[in-house]
């Protein structure tokens, strides 16, 4: 009997000692079966120093990705840049982006890239909502229609926003964080899209909306580490605050679906907002499926994730690009002047046309994402055609290797951008009155990546834009930023940046509007 037990515990300790060491080998040492002739990011292609350069991944993929891009990327080379957590990544020369562009889905997928890069199976409060097309959808066909109607709404919550986060001292200058500050007015102004009135006003609501997935990106390291058939154990663990927050914002949710599920007409426009276009999406798709209490509400948080964290962060870049910008009093009085140029052209009503021309809020915009966009990757897909795919260049990518292009590097390169470690706010902007030009925030391009590029862009981007123009707008409009020496860098975590979360700038309301 006691050599049975013995037995037993030794064959489960080798079990356990094979898998670790299998476990170890793939994540830090295998070439993940990328051909040899491409090379990785380091001096030498030896399993250690892959496995070096893996674990420098971690902190340090903003060096690594800035070397291989020079030296690789620069000279029509494709070249490997380890990533400790979704995997190793084929990283093109900008020669390949047309061909990798006009693969379709089937071949390589983008979306199974941001599935792993968020762990959106444990994250994402439900499997399908990540992978199928349904927010995409709903984003194109419904809320992007419907932008002009918000302006006035969105208008209305930004000034209430603003007043009790910035203040309306005129002589005393406010010390407010960035980022919580900035965080606590785009919850507010997508929740009056989102959900509408008067939700949008409920605290408890808010508080919870505007912190589900607020760690995303450090949970999905978390995630990412613990071996596949472990993760639905382990991970509702690292996520149990956010399905607390879930269920909290569904006690508010949940009988608003319950009462429009009841009413009987599908199209009935009983109000505009996320849960009624979903209904109606659902029915214009035939997919009973998508009608339930259950997949809507969590849908709903899901896309608040999307909206509020990424604008939130985009616009804390801005703060703080702004606050150490030597020639911040220029600038803001440039963009005053357009914007009441463009309003008095408007006879004063802020319209769509009115805010399209406001082209020094685009450019201002744009340049802060151009240096600080949160995501490295630019277009970052995974082969998912079983015989793979072979490269321009020639190399045979196997089945579930990554591949794409970074964005960071691109952004930042003096070939491409002139002086392009330098905030310069009207970059993307030349001439003035009739002659003006410009690029519109929402345009991508082979060198603008902040929002993705090609047809898995960003579908939320026109939202998006329209928002933070208007915020920017209310700001240069309403207040003076007090100058501050330096600009904090960005703290990185693997193929993310994100400004430091708790620097406190200090703000002040303007007397002459
Ligand atoms: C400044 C704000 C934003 C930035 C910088 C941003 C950036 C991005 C990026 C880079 C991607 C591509 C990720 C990838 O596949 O590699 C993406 C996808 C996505 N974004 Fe945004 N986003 C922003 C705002 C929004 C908003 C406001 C919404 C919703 C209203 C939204 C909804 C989505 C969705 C649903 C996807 C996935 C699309 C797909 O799978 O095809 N985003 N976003």
């Amino acid at each position: 009997m006691l050599f049975s037990v013995a037995l037993v515990s030794a064959c489960l300790a080798i079990l356990l000692l094979v898998a670790t060491v299998q476990y170890v080998y793939s994540r830090f040492f295998s070439r993940q079966s990328i051909p040899d002739s491409i090379p990785w990011v380091s001096q030498s292609n030896s399993p250690l120093a892959r496995a070096r350069i893996t674990l420098q991944s971690f902190l340090h993929t903003r060096d690594l990705v800035l070397e291989g891009y020079h030296k690789y990327s620069k000279k029509n080379t494709p070249f490997v840049l380890p990533n400790i957590t979704t995997g190793p990544e084929v990283i093109l020369p900008m020669s390949q982006m047309e061909w990798l562009l006009s693969q379709p889905d089937n071949v390589i997928s983008q979306n199974e890239v941001n599935r792993a890069f968020l762990q959106a199976d444990h994250t994402m409060l439900h499997p399908k909502v990540i992978p199928d097309h349904v927010h995409d959808d709903v984003i194109k066909k419904e809320l992007t229609k419907l932008l002009g109607d918000y302006m006035g709404d969105v208008q209305e919550e930004i000034d209430f926003a603003f007043r009790r986060e910035w203040g309306v001292d005129t002589k005393e200058w406010k010390e407010v964080g960035a980022y919580e500050s900035m965080l606590n007015v785009v919850a507010r102004v997508s929740n009056r899209v989102l959900v509408g009135f008067p939700l949008c006003r409920n605290e408890e609501y808010l508080e919870n909306s505007k912190n589900f997935a607020r760690l995303v990106v450090v949970q999905a390291v978390f995630i990412s580490f613990i071996p596949e058939s472990f993760k639905r154990f382990f991970a509702p663990l690292i996520n149990i605050f956010d399905y607390k927050r879930y269920l909290a914002c569904a006690k508010y949710s949940i009988p608003i679906i319950k009462q429009r599920l009841s009413t009987p007409s599908p199209d009935e426009k009983v109000k505009n907002d996320y849960i009624q276009w979903s209904i109606s999406h659902s029915y214009r798709n035939n997919n009973p499926s998508e009608r339930t209490v259950d997949i809507i509400s969590k849908r709903l948080n899901v896309i608040q994730f999307a909206a509020i964290q990424s604008s939130a962060i985009t616009l804390t870049n801005l703060i703080l690009d702004l606050a150490a910008c030597p020639l911040l009093p220029q600038y803001l009085s440039h963009m005053r002047a357009e914007i009441l140029s463009e309003l008095n052209a408007s006879d004063g009503i802020w319209t769509k046309g009115a805010l399209a021309r406001m082209l020094s809020l685009d450019s201002c915009l744009r340049e802060s994402m151009r240096l600080w966009g949160f995501v490295s990757r630019g277009l970052l897909k995974k082969v998912v055609a079983k015989e793979g795919v072979r490269l321009p260049s020639g190399e045979h990518l196997v089945c579930g290797t990554n591949v794409g292009f970074h964005a960071f590097p691109v952004h930042r390169d003096e070939h491409v951008y002139e002086c392009s470690q330098e905030f310069r706010p009207l970059r993307f902007v030349s001439g003035q009155g009739d002659q003006k030009q410009g690029t519109a925030l929402v345009t991508t391009s082979s060198t603008f990546m902040a929002f993705s590029h090609g047809r898995h862009a960003c579908p939320g981007r026109f939202f998006a834009s329209q928002q933070m123009k208007l915020i920017l707008a209310y700001i240069a409009l309403n207040y003076d930023i007090e100058r501050i020496p330096v600009r904090p860098d960005n703290q990185w975590l693997v193929g993310s940046q994100g400004p430091p979360l708790d620097f406190k700038v200090r703000v002040r309301r303007r007397v002459d509007i």
